[in-house]
């Protein structure tokens, strides 16, 4: 279940979002576009699965927030034509919780399971034996007296969600027969998914502006979908309702996104290494700590765009700013005695 938030710029879902989200969500594979290769993999395992007339087999979808993991979720479902069941994993902390849902499926039933790397072990353990055997042991009874009931379950498909693929134990991501990556989306797609977005909503709008949006979105489809609606709100109030790439523009650096689409926490981040530890190496923790954010929010949303973007790595010793983020700060990278190169591995924060 997508994270409820307050901060307009956060791809986790935000506070009356949920509601614009469902109705923009594209309803197949088909018109699922961006990700080309893992919804040509995806279809293939689809179809095959229907041609044998099994369920198919579970899916493991991975990738940071808001890029599209629920919705793949709900378009199998539809594609096989099947009911879907939503929970996540810090909603199962019992076993029994996640017993009272399998033995609760229909035959073929879709199974989405988000945030499936916070899931308790002992639920871990029940799921890897109905994952395998379409099978769960409810334990009867405590201390020496209990019980193992085996509990047939009909087959079906869990499609689990993670934005931390790494996390999970092998085991269980051993258990699904097919891995999805989705990655963050070229301009070009998100041009598409906003004119596809703004035609759903009534929002008029030319190509052009269409693509100041989608190159300020972070590669991210919520935050596209996101942007477009404050743009249509700022065209609404401050000029005549009409969309064009200057009023795109000024409504989004209203938003403070700039145009490499880097917005508030991206910077904080950024300023934070460059000015307050000398460019890094600083620790993941100190880091967060400093913009005032959870270690898991610095770590999933701002990180992997900063890395992707070329303006922070990740070294064995803490995050480090490239030239580029002081170039794109508009400050000058402090230089190694003598060799006029930027020093970047200088050691500011001992305790990492
Ligand atoms: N390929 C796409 N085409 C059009 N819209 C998309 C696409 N992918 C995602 N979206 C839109 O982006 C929004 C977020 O997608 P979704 O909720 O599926 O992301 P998510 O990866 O599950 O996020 P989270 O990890 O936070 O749960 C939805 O409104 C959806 O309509």
């Amino acid at each position: 279940m997508a994270k409820l938030t307050d901060d307009p710029l956060d791809p986790h879902a935000h506070v009356g979002d949920l509601a614009a989200e469902s109705a923009l969500r594209p309803p197949s594979l088909a018109e699922f576009k961006g990700q080309p290769r893992v919804a040509e993999q995806l279809e293939l395992v689809l179809t095959a699965a229907q041609r044998r007339g099994r369920v198919p087999d579970h899916v493991l979808l991975s990738g940071p927030p808001g890029l599209g993991k629920t919705t793949l979720a709900m378009i199998i479902a539809n594609e096989i034509g099947v009911p879907l069941r939503i929970s996540s994993g810090p909603a199962i902390q019992h076993a029994g919780d996640l017993a009272a849902i399998l033995s609760g499926l229909s035959e073929g039933e879709v199974f989405f399971l988000d945030e499936i790397h916070r899931m308790s072990r002992p639920a871990e353990e029940m799921l890897y034996l109905a994952m395998e055997d379409f099978r769960v042991d409810i334990i009867v009874g405590k201390g020496p007296g209990a019980t193992e009931i085996p509990l047939e379950i009909p087959p079906f498909t869990l499609v689990g969600a993670t934005t931390r693929a790494g996390l999970l134990p092998g085991p269980l991501r051993d258990r699904f027969g097919f891995t999805g990556q989705l990655d963050y989306y070229e301009t070009d797609a998100l041009v598409g998914i906003v004119e596809r977005s703004a035609s759903l909503l009534g929002i008029a709008i030319d190509r052009t502006s269409a693509t100041v949006i989608a190159s300020r979105s972070r590669g991210t489809p919520r935050i596209a979908n996101r942007l477009l609606r404050r743009v249509r709100d700022y065209a609404l109030v401050r000029r005549n309702g009409r969309i064009d790439p200057a009023v795109a523009s000024e409504a989004l650096t209203l938003y403070e996104v700039d145009e490499l689409g880097l917005d508030r926490l991206d910077r904080a981040v950024l300023e934070a290494v460059c000015t307050r530890f000398g460019g890094g190496p600083v620790g993941l923790s100190t880091l967060a700590m400093s913009v005032g954010e959870e270690t898991e929010t610095v770590e999933e949303v701002a990180e992997p765009f900063l890395i992707r973007q070329g303006f922070l790595m990740r070294t064995p010793r803490g995050r480090v700013a490239t030239p580029r983020a002081w170039q794109h700060l508009g400050l000058s990278a402090p230089r190694v005695e003598g060799t006029g190169v930027p020093d970047l591995f200088s050691d500011t924060d001992p305790t990492r």
